[in-house]
């Protein structure tokens, strides 16, 4: 007894949940016809009496699917009294008006493979618990339809999804029908009179059971149906059903959240009327569009997307134009470029060959400056006579000739005997400066930037001379350098004037010899005076 009370209960909470499936779809396809045909004056939440009552003229009917598929239903029988339309309550219509409309919806619904139904549910007689529900499938299978149609534009073939993945889901019937299911809701299920709350006959429970079975197996046929055809690869139904979800969740969105609206690109993409919004790459099918309005939009008026493909081919065409010109600025920039890449080459090859012709000068003007040293000889006496001091009473110089011949008198001798002829390179006189001494010997220390030895000594008896005239009387005055100082001075300045084709490097040394004895005179410790030397260059 304990175990037919629970089995009851089981039945009885299959069947409540079953009524209340059928409720939630009721509210969708009233939402939906109220939404597109408009009002049916009946509440958003109808019982299936009201639900059957509304449409039992066949007007309204008629109505959404000619708007769906304009002229499946040529001829609609209008009714004359609007009230019966929107008086569900109202006596019953004359059979042959519904029926005609009716009749002709079902028609226009076969043509297009929506599950049909026996026109003999509007009977009012005959509404009873679960009347309506093939009545609302085949609604809600031509609102499949309709957004398979804004999706693709009619475009291919339409495969019927009449199974519960095409059907939103509770909570998804829920947010689009705005119903709160609560306890209210409940309350006002039909169930609560089909099913009352008191304890049910065994004609009813099986009854019950009956009708139980029938839905599941429906619904189970219909799954095999969907689960075969999704099974098969069937990429469009797939792509299908993403599209008409992403479509009806930006729907939602939008609805829901206006701020969703502030990219200005999905601005001029979606109209202002809510339709439904389609991706950027699709607007290339507008082009073959008639009235200028996109097929992927729900409503047609208002549609920006060719607005938005002209703004685009405008912006492109002006990009062409700018990439033209920039290209023609390009290979103008190029082509000069490369007449001054040219330029320059020539340029460098001259300078190339004017350093070359410059080097090859040098090296002939070197040649021909050692080449006259030798001539005049590698090794040259130089005489200077320096100047007699105030207890010399005589000078013994005679004569002193151009060709460096020079005569000396000697005082104690007889005049002939007395008379004495040298020959040197060269005599310079008592008058004769620092520099024209130095003169005649600079050629021959520029020898030495050329690679050759050169040797300068001075030679006399103490006081004739040899210090004032190799390194000056000394003090801080430069207008006496003597031939050292001039020599180096000479030397810096033709390092610095060769710098770019040679590098020199020059050192200093000075030496003493004095009683056989060499000392270095540059040397900082005096203990390493004495020869040999320890000479550490940098
Ligand atoms: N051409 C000259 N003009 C003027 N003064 C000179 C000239 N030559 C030498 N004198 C002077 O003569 C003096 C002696 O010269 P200096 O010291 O150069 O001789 P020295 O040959 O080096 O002697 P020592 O061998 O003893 O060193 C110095 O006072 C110097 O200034």
């Amino acid at each position: 007894m304990e175990n037919q009370t629970i089995g009851r209960g089981h039945e009885y909470n299959l069947a409540w949940r079953k009524a209340e499936e059928a409720a939630l779809r009721r509210y969708q396809a009233t939402h939906w016809l109220e939404c597109f045909v408009g009002p049916l004056g009946i509440s958003s939440q109808p019982s299936e009496r009201e639900f059957v009552s509304c449409l039992r003229s066949g007007f309204v009917l008629c109505n959404l699917i000619n708007k769906v598929q304009p002229g499946s239903v040529p001829k609609v029988v209008e009714i004359h009294t609007p009230s019966q339309s929107i008086m569900w309550d109202s006596q019953p219509l004359p059979a042959y008006q519904y029926f005609e409309n009716i009749r002709n919806f079902l028609v226009a619904a076969e043509d297009l493979k929506l599950p049909a139904f026996e026109a003999s549910i509007f009977e009012r007689d005959n509404i009873e618990a679960g009347s309506s529900t093939k009545v609302v499938d085949c609604i809600l299978e031509l609102k499949a339809y309709h957004e398979w149609k804004q999706m693709t534009g009619g475009v291919g073939c339409y495969k019927p999804l009449r199974s519960p993945l095409l059907t939103p889901s509770r909570g998804r019937i829920q947010e689009q029908t705005h119903v709160t299911v609560n306890s209210d809701s409940h309350r006002r299920l039909e169930m609560s009179a089909s099913f009352p709350k008191q304890s049910l006959t065994d004609e009813e429970i099986k009854k019950l059971e009956g009708m139980i079975v029938k839905a599941i197996a429906e619904k189970m046929v219909d799954m095999k149906e969907n689960m075969g055809s999704f099974q098969n690869g069937n990429t469009n139904q797939v792509e299908l059903f993403s599209r008409i979800f992403s479509s009806c969740l930006e729907e939602q969105l939008q609805t829901k959240s206006p701020k969703f609206k502030s990219d200005p690109l999905r601005e001029m993409s979606c109209s202002d009327d809510n339709s439904a919004c389609i991706p950027l790459q699709n607007i290339s099918n507008l082009r073959n569009c008639k009235d200028k309005c996109c097929r992927a939009c729900i409503k047609k008026g208002k549609c920006n997307h060719w607005t938005l493909v002209v703004m685009q081919e405008k912006e492109l065409s002006n990009l062409k134009v700018l990439l033209a010109s920039t290209k023609r600025e390009f290979e103008n920039l190029q082509s000069q470029l490369q007449s001054d890449l040219k330029q320059l080459g020539d340029q460098v090859l001259d300078m190339s060959n004017a350093a070359l012709g410059y080097h090859k000068v040098m090296k002939e003007n070197r040649t021909l400056h050692n080449m006259v040293q030798d001539l005049k000889g590698n090794i040259r006496v130089y005489c200077r006579i320096r100047p007699a001091f105030d207890a010399e009473a005589k000078t013994v110089v005679d004569f002193i000739g151009e060709d460096g011949s020079l005569v000396v008198i000697d005082p104690l001798k007889p005049w002939k005997d007395g008379r004495k002829i040298f020959e040197f390179n060269r005599v310079f006189g008592s008058s004769a400066t620092q520099e024209d001494v130095f003169r005649d010997t600079k050629p021959l220390v520029r020898s030495v930037m050329d690679g050759y030895n050169v040797c300068i000594f001075a030679y006399g008896q103490t006081g004739s001379g040899k210090t004032y005239t190799m390194s000056g009387p000394g003090g801080e005055s430069t207008k006496e350098f003597g031939i050292n100082q001039l020599a180096l001075n000479d030397l810096f300045l033709l390092s610095d004037e060769r710098k770019d084709i040679m590098s020199y490097k020059i050192h200093v040394q000075m030496v003493e010899i004095y009683n056989e004895q060499i000392r270095d005179l540059l040397a900082d410790d005096p203990l390493l005076t004495k020869y040999p030397f320890i000479v550490i260059f940098p």
